[in-house]
């Protein structure tokens, strides 16, 4: 059973929907930890009542970017993960973490890059007047929110909409998105090759696997 530590911020709905598919049979693999560096995510309260180890590593306590990841680095490896899995985790990381995990390092992005790396995006697709907004989970790389798309899934923008509402919309998705694509890579469909996404040995186009 592949072993997946998931690093959280918040609330930690993903982490949910991740511990859900493996409990249920949907995904082949066991969220062994999960890390947050925040200590009041609610998603450490989803953790401990799944009964998965949890670890607050706040970066408050380090000189700079580098020894923190430093850090997260060991607390990883301490739970011998196969699969690492940013779910909401809110901070950048630098090549130290990047270097010890790319190619089993995911990460899903409130988006449909490469449109609006970072943050706050649903409101700027709707201060942009987009029609349709999403989510894509991708590689991590040092290059922030610029690793290779794995999938993508769409959302409509309605005139009645906000940034609470297209969040949730946008949800709603990730909640199958994810869980989807974290299977794929502990079932061994998927890898990152060339600085690109190939799922059953075939590449995936710049925009990944669209899913409905
Ligand atoms: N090297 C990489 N690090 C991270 C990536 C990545 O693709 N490459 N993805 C992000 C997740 N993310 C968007 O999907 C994201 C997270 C955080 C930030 C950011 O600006 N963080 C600030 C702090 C913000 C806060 O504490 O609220 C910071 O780190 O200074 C941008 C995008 C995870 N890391
Ligand atoms: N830039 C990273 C980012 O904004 N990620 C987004 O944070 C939310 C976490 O929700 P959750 O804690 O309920 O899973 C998700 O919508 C995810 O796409």
């Amino acid at each position: 059973m592949k072993r997946i530590v998931v690093l959280i911020s918040g609330s930690g709905s993903n982490l949910q929907a991740i511990i859900d598919a493996c409990g249920e049979g949907r995904l082949n693999g066991q969220v062994v930890g999960v890390i947050s560096n925040k200590a009041d995510a609610y998603g450490l309260t989803r953790a401990a009542t799944a009964g998965i180890a949890t670890q607050v590593l706040s970066h408050k306590g380090f000189a700079d970017r580098e020894s923190y990841d430093a850090a997260l680095v060991a607390a990883v490896n301490d739970f011998g993960a196969d699969l690492v899995v940013l779910a909401g985790f809110m901070r950048i990381l630098t090549p130290v973490f990047v270097g010890a995990f790319e190619g089993r390092l995911l990460n899903i992005h409130p988006s449909l890059l490469p449109k609006y790396k970072g943050l706050n995006t649903h409101q700027r697709a709707l201060d942009a007047g987009d029609n349709e907004h999403g989510v894509s989970v991708h590689f991590v790389t040092a290059e922030l929110d610029g690793g290779p798309v794995i999938a993508q899934a769409k959302v409509a923008v309605d005139s009645s909409d906000n940034a609470d509402s297209l969040a949730h919309k946008v949800h709603l998705k990730e909640h199958v998105l994810y869980p989807m694509v974290c299977g794929w890579f502990v079932d061994g469909r998927l890898q990152m090759g060339e600085g690109k996404a190939w799922l059953d040995g075939q590449v995936l186009p710049p925009c990944g696997y669209a899913t409905h």
